[in-house]
């Protein structure tokens, strides 16, 4: 269901804004619909209130929990459930975050995410998106969203914005709480900066080099790391907050020297944060992660040369790490018994 569609529903029951305001706090912040202030009866139109039942049902149903699986880091990954069957991660991170899935599926390609690997099943509605967030919430407090689980949000673009909306207003989400992450795509730089919410922005970098980013990331739109940063700096000038650049670290591919110091010449001075987040192995794939002692002198060198990095590892990762691996581990009933195996 569009967020749109949700608006018109609750207008053609008699809803004003504030009415409509109402309703969408309730569902995204998980108060009753009875609780607050003001009393249903005594606010909310007679054929808004007969329906709410029925519409509290309907968003509740845009997406369920399949299966949780925490970590002991504090985080837990989620597999959930999409009303035609298909299934959709969310991982609830340390500290009040919560990433999300945007598509079932992706069709960049990226050569070291396992969504990638199935390409574009479909696009999540805005509905699905913001639904998460309110599944989320009936688990725990949620401060802020990334949007950098299942999916190319660039390619969803109308619906991620809309939910980035709702979020910073009636989600309650501050807005330098909600990130968007993106291989890079000339709409993003268009759009963002129009938005009435302007989120965060988290640009997957992973090379400085044009010729390796096409190999790694084959269907990303052909921007070179340097027109990357020059647009994700305007960016960051105009919202004031620094762009979060995102490099997968590959043992033997983009762990060398000559990365870093085509990064020192990229990124030295700028108004960001690098974010090294060392490989997740997917079975299959050649790639390895770099020795740990090998990513914090990374980190440590660039820190040196004055650029603001820092190591992650990313959140979930005992359980299937790699975004996309729980989906397409429930996707094969055979295997599903070893969902909780941890990996190596
Ligand atoms: C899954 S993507 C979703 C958002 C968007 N499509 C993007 O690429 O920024 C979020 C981040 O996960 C990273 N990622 C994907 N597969 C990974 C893996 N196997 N190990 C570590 N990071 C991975 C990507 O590089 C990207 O920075
Ligand atoms: S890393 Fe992001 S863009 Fe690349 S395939 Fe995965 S989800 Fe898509």
């Amino acid at each position: 269901m569009q967020i749109e569609s949700i608006r018109q529903r609750l207008q053609a029951l008699g809803a004003l804004p504030v009415h409509e305001q109402r309703v969408l706090r309730d569902w995204l912040q998980r108060r009753p619909y009875d609780g607050g202030r003001r009393r249903p009866e005594d606010f909310l139109p007679k054929a808004l209130r007969a329906a709410l039942p029925q519409i509290d049902a309907e968003l509740g149903g845009l997406v369920r929990l399949l299966s949780s699986h925490p970590t002991d880091d504090g985080s837990a990954r989620l597999l959930v459930g999409l009303a035609d069957g298909q299934a959709v991660e969310s991982v609830l991170l340390p500290r009040g975050g919560l990433c999300v899935s945007t598509q079932v599926g992706c069709a960049v390609g990226c050569q070291f995410c396992m969504t990638g690997r199935s390409g574009l099943i479909r696009q999540l509605t805005g509905g699905e998106i913001v639904a998460q967030v309110a599944l989320a919430r009936s688990l725990r407090a949620v401060k802020k969203v990334v949007f950098m689980g299942m999916g190319e949000p660039a390619h969803n673009l109308d619906n991620v914005m809309d939910a980035i909306d709702l979020l910073g207003s009636e989600g309650n989400i501050g807005h330098k709480n909600l990130v968007f992450s993106t291989v890079g795509d000339a709409r993003v730089f268009e759009r963002l900066p129009q938005g009435v919410v302007k989120p965060a922005l988290a640009l997957s970098l992973h090379t400085t080099k044009p010729e390796l980013r096409a190999q790694l990331l084959p269907r990303a739109p052909r921007m070179s790391p340097v027109e990357l940063v020059e647009r994700g700096e305007a960016y960051a000038r105009a919202t004031h907050y620094p762009v979060q650049y995102q490099w997968t670290l590959l043992e033997g591919v983009n762990d060398g020297d000559d990365e870093l110091d085509g990064i020192v010449a990229l990124l030295k001075d700028r108004y960001a944060v690098l974010n090294m987040i060392p490989y997740n192995s997917i079975p299959d794939l050649a790639f390895r992660r770099p020795a740990w002692e090998r990513c914090r002198e990374i980190a440590r060198q660039l820190h040196r040369r004055g650029v603001l990095t820092k190591l992650r590892d990313s959140a979930g990762q005992e359980v299937d790490g790699g975004c996309g691996q729980l989906r397409a581990r429930a996707a094969q009933p055979r295997q599903s018994t070893i969902m909780l195996q941890r990996q190596t």
